[in-house]
């Protein structure tokens, strides 16, 4: 302290202790320094401005995410409700109630509908992002419901609506999809993948565990989470701790978060892990449905290939038996254990692959969907990019055969056949081609 003083009492020159002593001017000072202070303020000030509102910065991602995802349409009043009551009104009285999330999407939509057909009652969520062609999700809801599913459009963080939601319907079970898919695209808008499979997915959980009674919960995971698993084919006790995308890090996070919830709420969470799902009115994003748009256009098409020209194989899942499997651990899910936001006792935790058990390699792909367009692709043989592929997928289903009898039926070849059959007619045989 002594030695502080010392230095702060030395002058650096003798001019400077001098003006110290002077009272004009050290009010000389003050204005100095109050005009320092000033510009600094400013200064300061415009530096946030810029960087808040410049498109190039972080907000422009997350203005991207609002726009995408957390569209929320205003929602209330009796009409609402009473639409939402009746679609998700089950056909007899102890029937299942389910609240199906992402269900404008692919798998949500087939879902939906098979649910809706046996007599459960049903209602859809979905923010219908644009994260592919939003018209597709548009016709999708049309096709729901006019089966009379009706779909709320609002975003799953939106966990108001939810409360809302479950305010209005006591819903026994939640479908949770929503999520935001595909593999590459993690590289590009890696926060669009925390907000809906990890962020999202809590805001779900949060009002699931608070409400009374709990509903039992169903939720899609990914054959994705084996990542650079090597053992085949993937079994449940294989490990998952090397995922090799983004996408595939949130959906086994997704799975350690179900284990929390489950494990402190009582809440019975069963997780899916869906091996590459393909058929009609599927996503375009997914390679065998580009493919297809390319292939009619005469546009290349990039096939990968592992190194030493190693073949980049799927256990490509056709949609009806991806929906029976849905379906199945829906009917065999049980009732969780808590209430309000307290655990009573042990809930189930499940995890199951639905996967086809024969993984086809990308070229056969090509093949089959060259002789069922009858034109001949411009193959272009790229080497696997290193952006979150993996080699190859393959499903061991022992497990989900022996707790609901799940067993695939439908072979690549006659899966494809149904979907081009759906492309051509959806899009017109080259006249409304997909975007
Ligand atoms: O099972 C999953 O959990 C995931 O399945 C799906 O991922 P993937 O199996 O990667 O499907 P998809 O992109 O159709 O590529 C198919 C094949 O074509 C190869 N592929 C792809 C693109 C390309 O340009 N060329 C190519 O050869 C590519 O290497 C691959 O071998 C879902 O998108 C994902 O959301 C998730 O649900």
């Amino acid at each position: 302290m002594s030695q502080m003083k010392h230095i702060d009492n030395t002058p650096s020159t003798p001019g400077k202790f001098k003006i110290e002593k002077s009272p004009y001017n050290r009010l000389r000072l003050q204005f100095s320094l109050a005009k320092i202070i000033f510009w600094s303020l400013v200064f300061v000030g415009l530096i946030f401005v810029f960087f808040y509102r410049s498109p190039s910065s972080s907000s422009h991602v997350s203005s991207d995410l609002f726009r995408r995802s957390l569209r929320t349409s205003s929602y209330g009043g009796p009409a609402w409700e009473k639409k939402i009551k009746a679609s998700a009104k089950p056909r007899s009285s102890n029937g299942m109630c389910v609240l199906v999330t992402g269900a404008a999407g692919f798998v949500g939509t087939h879902v939906s509908a098979a649910l809706k057909r046996r007599g459960n009652g049903v209602l859809g969520l979905d923010n219908f992002n644009d994260y592919y062609d939003p018209s597709l999700k548009r016709a999708r809801q049309e096709l729901l419901e006019r089966s009379g599913v009706y779909i709320v459009e609002a975003d799953i963080n939106d966990a108001t609506l939810l409360k809302k939601l479950f305010e209005i319907v006591a819903f026994t079970h939640v479908m949770h999809l929503a999520a935001q898919a595909g593999v590459r695209y993690a590289m590009e808008n890696p926060s669009s993948y925390v907000h809906s499979n990890i962020a999202g997915l809590v805001s779900m959980l949060e009002v699931c565990k608070s409400v009374n009674p709990q509903p039992s919960i169903v939720w899609a995971s990914s054959s994705s989470v084996y990542g650079l698993n090597t053992k085949v084919p993937f079994s449940e006790r294989d490990r998952t701790d090397q995922p090799a995308s983004l996408y595939a890090a949130t959906k086994k996070a997704g799975e350690e978060i179900a284990h929390t919830y489950n494990h402190i709420y009582g809440l019975s969470i069963t997780g899916l892990r869906f091996f590459t799902v393909y058929g009609p009115w599927g996503r375009p994003d997914m390679a065998y449905f580009f493919f297809t748009r390319d292939i009619l256009k005469g546009k290349s098409v990039p096939i990968f290939e592992a190194a030493n020209h190693g073949t980049v194989a799927r256990d490509f899942t056709y949609i009806d038996d991806i929906v029976k499997g849905c379906l199945g651990a829906l009917d065999t899910a049980k009732k969780s254990t808590g209430s309000g936001g307290k655990k009573k006792g042990p809930a189930q935790l499940r995890v199951f692959n639905l996967g086809n058990t024969s993984p086809v390699p990308v070229s056969d792909l090509v093949s089959i969907l060259e002789k069922l367009l009858k034109v001949k692709a411009k193959r272009l043989i790229m080497k696997l990019p290193r952006n979150g592929d993996v080699q190859f997928t393959h499903a061991n289903i022992s497990l989900a055969q022996k707790e609901f009898g799940y067993m695939p039926t439908t072979d690549l070849q006659t899966g494809l056949k149904k979907f081009v059959r759906w492309y051509l007619s959806y899009y017109g045989n080259g006249k409304k081609r997909a975007q």
